[in-house]
C-alpha cells in the first residue's frame, strides 16, 4: 500500500440468506487511488450494488457480509476498517469521507423544501460551527460549482428539471467535501446530453477536489469514457481490473472482451481510442460511444 492509496478491500463477500442462499459478491478485492475514477462494470445482477451498498455498510437484511474487509485510508493517515465502526460512526463517515449518489437519487429531496435550506440542513447537521452567512455562502457556491447556479437556493424540487435536481443531489453529496464518492448509475434516467455534461463535470470537479469516485453502470461505452480504471465484475466475482484504454485495446479475461463486443458502438473500428484531460469529449469525438 502507498499513501495514493484510498480504499483496500480484501476478499469481500456479501450473501443474501435466501432460499437458496445467492452469492452476490464473492472474494472481491481491490484498491482504488486517490483522486481516481474507477468504473464497476458487468451485466445486470453481477452484484455492482451489492458491492458498493456493503462498503458503505448499507446493506439490509438479507444481505450478509460473510467476509473480508474494506479499510480507508484516511488523508489524516488514519487507516479506518469499515467492519469496525459502530452504526452512528459508520452514519458519520459516510457523509463526511464517503458520500453516494445513487440512481433516482433526485426523487429523494424533500418536495416541500426550498433546495438551499436542504443543503443548509446538511452543514447544521455536520458542521455545527458554521455561522448562518457561512452556511449560505457556500451552499450558493456548491450550486454554482454543479451548474445550477446560487440564484436557484429558493428553488423547491418541483421547479427544476430531472437534471437539475440529480446536480443538486451531486451537490448534498460534495457537501461535506468526501474523499469518495460513489455514484450508483447517477445518471442513467436522464437525457444523453444532460448525462455527458454532470459527467464531464464531476471528472473536472475530482481533479479540482481530488476526490475518487467508484462510478457503477452497466454502459460500458460511457465508463471507457469517463474512467481512469474499469473494474469488471461477472456474477459476484472481479474478472479484471486495469486501466480503461487497456480495457478497451488488450482485455485479457474472455469474459470482458465478451463484454465489449456486446456494445456494436465499440465493435466497429479499433485503435480510435483517444484520453485526455476532457476524457468524455475526446472519446466522444473519437467516435467510441454510441
Ligand atoms: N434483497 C435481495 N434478496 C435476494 N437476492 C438479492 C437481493 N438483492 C439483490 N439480490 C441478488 O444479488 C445479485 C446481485 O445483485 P445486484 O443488484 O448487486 O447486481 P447489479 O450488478 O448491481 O445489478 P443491476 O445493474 O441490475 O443493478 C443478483 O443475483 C440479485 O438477484
Amino acid at each position: 500500500m502507498t499513501n495514493d492509496d484510498l480504499l483496500t478491500v480484501s476478499s469481500f463477500s456479501v450473501t443474501y440468506d435466501v432460499e437458496p442462499p445467492v452469492e452476490a459478491v464473492r472474494d472481491v478485492s481491490l484498491t482504488l487511488r486517490r483522486g481516481e475514477i474507477l468504473g464497476l462494470a458487468g451485466e445486470s445482477g453481477c452484484g455492482k450494488t451489492t458491492l458498493a451498498y456493503g462498503l458503505q455498510r448499507l446493506l439490509k437484511p438479507p444481505a450478509v457480509i460473510t467476509g473480508g474487509t474494506a479499510v480507508f485510508h484516511d488523508e489524516s493517515g488514519e487507516d479506518i476498517d469499515l467492519g469496525l465502526l459502530g452504526e452512528e460512526e459508520m452514519r458519520a463517515f459516510r457523509w463526511d469521507k464517503a458520500s453516494m449518489v445513487f440512481q433516482g437519487a433526485m426523487n429523494a429531496l424533500n418536495p416541500v423544501t426550498s433546495i438551499g435550506r436542504q443543503l443548509d440542513d446538511v452543514f447544521t447537521t455536520h458542521r455545527r460551527g458554521m455561522s448562518r452567512a457561512e452556511r449560505r455562502e457556500e451552499a450558493g457556491k456548491l450550486l454554482d460549482i454543479v451548474g445550477v447556479g446560487r440564484d436557484r437556493l429558493k428553488s423547491y424540487p418541483h421547479e427544476l428539471s430531472g437534471g437539475m435536481r440529480q446536480r443538486v443531489m451531486i451537490a448534498m453529496a460534495l457537501a461535506l467535501k468526501p474523499q469518495l464518492m460513489i455514484m450508483d448509475e447517477p445518471t442513467t434516467a436522464l437525457d444523453v446530453l444532460v448525462q455527458r455534461e454532470i459527467l464531464q463535470q464531476i471528472s473536472e470537479l475530482r481533479t479540482e477536489f481530488g476526490f475518487s469516485v467508484i462510478f457503477i453502470t452497466h454502459d460500458l461505452p460511457l465508463l471507457l469514457e469517463i474512467s481512469d480504471r474499469i473494474a469488471v465484475m461477472r456474477a459476484g466475482r472481479l474478472v479484471e481490473i486495469d486501466t480503461a484504454e487497456r480495457i478497451y485495446r488488450q482485455a485479457k479475461d474472455p469474459y470482458t472482451r465478451k463484454l465489449l463486443a456486446s456494445f456494436p458502438s465499440l465493435t466497429g473500428e479499433r485503435g480510435d481510442f483517444v484520453r485526455g484531460t476532457g476524457a468524455a469529449t475526446s472519446a466522444t469525438q473519437a467516435g467510441v460511444t454510441a
